[in-house]
Formats: structure tokens, sequence, C-alpha cells
């Protein structure tokens, strides 16, 4: 299946959640099971070399697709969650959505110190997500070999930001437009 036929299975849903915004709704690609093992395969083809330690997800959609790499590398699959929502000891930082603000956390101890860790979204907007988990994972002492996301929406820069950062990005499809 080309990158073309597998950008077709995401479905484009016009003022969601708010007006002007272009919702990049994966789960018409998720449903297909022709084009979810395509896309799981770009995304270790991409990763395995890499040779994480670890793969960070991050909720709720990033979920996904980062269990379905690590299963795919057999690799441990760490979640970093909204605020609240993780039962144990937490570590935590604050962040600026494209829509909103949020916290992310991470259980304490569960990305150890010197992991090697690929990031994983179904989608990177304005950056303001990775960018967070990626800097609490550096906080934790983690190397953030690559931020790889699904879905890229280049005209919101994104990924450049995090490559200023020093995050190293790839993507498997982009959108034109926000
Ligand atoms: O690059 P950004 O501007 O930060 O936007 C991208 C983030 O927004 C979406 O998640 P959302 O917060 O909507 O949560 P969900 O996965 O729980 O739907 C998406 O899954 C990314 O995590
Ligand atoms: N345009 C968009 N589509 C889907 N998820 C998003 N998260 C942030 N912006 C988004």
């Amino acid at each position: 299946m080309s990158i073309d036929s597998l950008t077709a299975l995401v479905r484009t849903i016009p003022d969601f959640p708010k007006p002007g915004i272009q919702f990049r709704d994966i789960t018409t690609l998720l449903a297909d099971g022709a084009g979810l093992r395509e896309l799981v395969d770009h995304m270790a083809a991409i990763a395995r070399p890499l040779d994480p330690d670890l793969i960070v997800g991050v909720e709720a959609r990033g979920f996904i697709l980062a269990a379905a790499l690590a299963h795919a590398l057999g690799k441990g699959f760490v979640p970093v969650r909204k605020a609240g929502k993780l039962p144990g000891c937490t570590v935590g930082i604050d962040y600026v959505l494209e829509y909103g603000a949020d916290r992310l956390e991470l259980h304490e101890g569960q990305v150890p110190q010197g992991a090697r860790v690929v990031l994983v979204d179904d989608l990177i907007a304005t950056g303001g997500t990775a960018r967070a988990a990626a800097q609490l994972l550096r906080e934790q002492g983690a190397s953030v070999l690559m931020a790889l996301f699904a879905v890229d929406l280049p005209d919101l820069g994104g990924r450049q930001t995090l490559e200023e950062d020093g995050v190293a990005t790839a993507s498997i499809m982009a959108f034109a437009g926000h």
C-alpha cells in the first residue's frame, strides 16, 4: 500500500472540536486491517534501527500506535498520561495545546535514567504536546532518540520546533493546512 493510499484512509472532519480546526481522524485508518499493519510497519522500519529501550506513547491516540510499535519491536511501552490518570507517584509538566492547555504525567521511575526512548503520537500539530513530553522524558534523564508521528501538519511547524529543541522527528503522512 502506498503512502498516498494510507493517507486516503485518514478522514478529515471540518470544525472539530471547534470552528476552524480540520480534524485529521485516524480512526478510519485504524479500522482498516491492511492500513493499520502498513502504518505500523512504516513506523517500525524507522524506529528499529535506532534500537530504543522503550517506546513512550502520549494519551490517548498516541497509546494505540505506540503500543503496536512496541509490540512490533519487542520493546516495552510506557504511557504519558493527562493529569490525574496514573495511580502511582508521578512526575509532570504543563503544556499548551492547539485548542487548550493541559498537563502530562509519567509514572516516576518508569523511564530509567539513561533510557533510550522513541516517543510516539498519532499526530503533531503545534508540537506543544510532543515538546512537553520530550522535555519531561529528558528531565528523567532519558535520551529521546526520535519523536515519531503517524500524521504531521507541517504548516503548524511542530516538527521544526522539536528539531530546534534537538529532538529528531519523523512522520509517515503529512496534511497541508490546519
Ligand atoms: O502538536 P499539538 O498541537 O500539541 O497537538 C497534537 C496533540 O493533540 C492530539 O491529542 P489531544 O490532546 O487532542 O488528545 P487525545 O489524543 O486524547 O484525543 C494529538 O493526539 C496530539 O497528542
Ligand atoms: N487538526 C488536528 N486533527 C487531529 N488531531 C489534532 N490534534 C491537534 N490538532 C489536530
